[in-house]
């Protein structure tokens, strides 16, 4: 499998002496969806700014498609505008990512400045279409709900195609049924290729994932999601969801039951157990 980010003895401290990231190591492969959990101030956001080529790393290395970033590579304005269009980052605050004066104008910000006029047109139109958000191409991003502002910051992002997107957060401040819309957007950019790393406190959002791990400062777990519920998930402060809650109280109460995320997964796992059904339904 081709090797996307390679993160190697990783350290990082902030100007001001606060240490965000202590030795991190990891690998990011092609085509899978990675969650990168850890309570606040675990060093998420760091992280992803590092793989972004935001900041730089106090100490360690990184490689992205097998070439270190350097510090040359982010100063040189060709290699970074390739960069670019292979990465995309999704800002947890979409604030910071908006400040054109329309949604369209926002959306066709980068295709303006890496297509030619009618395929920028094209691929704006087209992103905004898809994300269901084209009603709103005339109104000023800074009047938008979070949850718009959101889907507005990601569609800037789809409208250059990356092969790879960090997204930090992706569903906060979405709605349900918003953030099941981001949640299958997520499943089609695996379904067509893409790499994606997302950052999340979203045990939910986080099953998605093929592998997950959790930060504080240090990887404390590397491994498929499903396995995390052997940790004191308390302690991480993650949002654990309610069915896998459930099957957990079950377990402590001497039921020998594995646990599920979704509600499917659940109706799953009963079915074997409970009694037969006496009528068809
Ligand atoms: N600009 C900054 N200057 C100084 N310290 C910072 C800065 N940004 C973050 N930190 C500190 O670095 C550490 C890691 O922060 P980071 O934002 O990476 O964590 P996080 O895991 O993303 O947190 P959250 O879940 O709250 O978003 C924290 O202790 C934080 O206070």
């Amino acid at each position: 499998m081709k090797e996307i980010y390679k993160v190697v003895d990783v350290s990082y401290k902030y100007p001001n002496g606060s240490t965000a990231l202590e030795n991190v190591n990891l690998n990011i492969y092609k085509n899978e969806i990675v969650a990168i959990l850890g309570p606040n101030g675990a060093g998420k956001t760091t992280l992803l700014k590092i793989m972004n080529g935001l900041v730089f790393p106090s100490s360690g290395e990184i490689y992205f498609e097998g070439k270190k970033l350097t510090d040359e590579i982010l100063r040189n304005k060709e290699l970074m505008k390739e960069f670019r269009r292979k990465v995309g980052f999704v800002f947890q605050n979409p604030d910071v990512m908006l400040f054109n004066p329309t949604v369209w104008e926002e959306v066709a910000f980068s295709p303006l400045h890496l297509y030619s006029k009618e395929k920028a047109i094209e691929k704006t139109d087209e992103t905004l279409k898809n994300m269901k958000i084209y009603h709103l191409k005339d109104r000023h991003p800074y009047n938008l709900s979070g949850g718009e502002k959101k889907k507005v910051s990601i569609s800037c992002i789809l409208s250059v195609e990356p092969d790879v997107i960090l997204m930090d957060e992706p569903t906060s401040a979405l709605d349900p049924k918003s953030r099941l819309e981001v949640m299958d957007l997520i499943r089609s950019f695996k379904d067509s290729g893409k790499t994606v790393v997302i950052v999340t406190h979203d045990l939910n959002l986080a099953c998605l994932a093929d592998r997950c791990y959790v930060l504080n400062k240090k990887v404390i777990f590397d491994g498929k999601v499903k396995d995390l519920f052997s940790l004191n998930l308390d302690e991480l402060n993650l949002d654990v969801p309610d069915v896998s809650k459930l099957f957990l109280k079950l377990k402590e109460m001497g039921y020998d039951v594995d646990i599920p995320t979704t509600i499917d997964e659940a109706v799953d796992h009963l079915s074997k157990i409970l009694p037969q059904k006496t009528k068809n339904k």
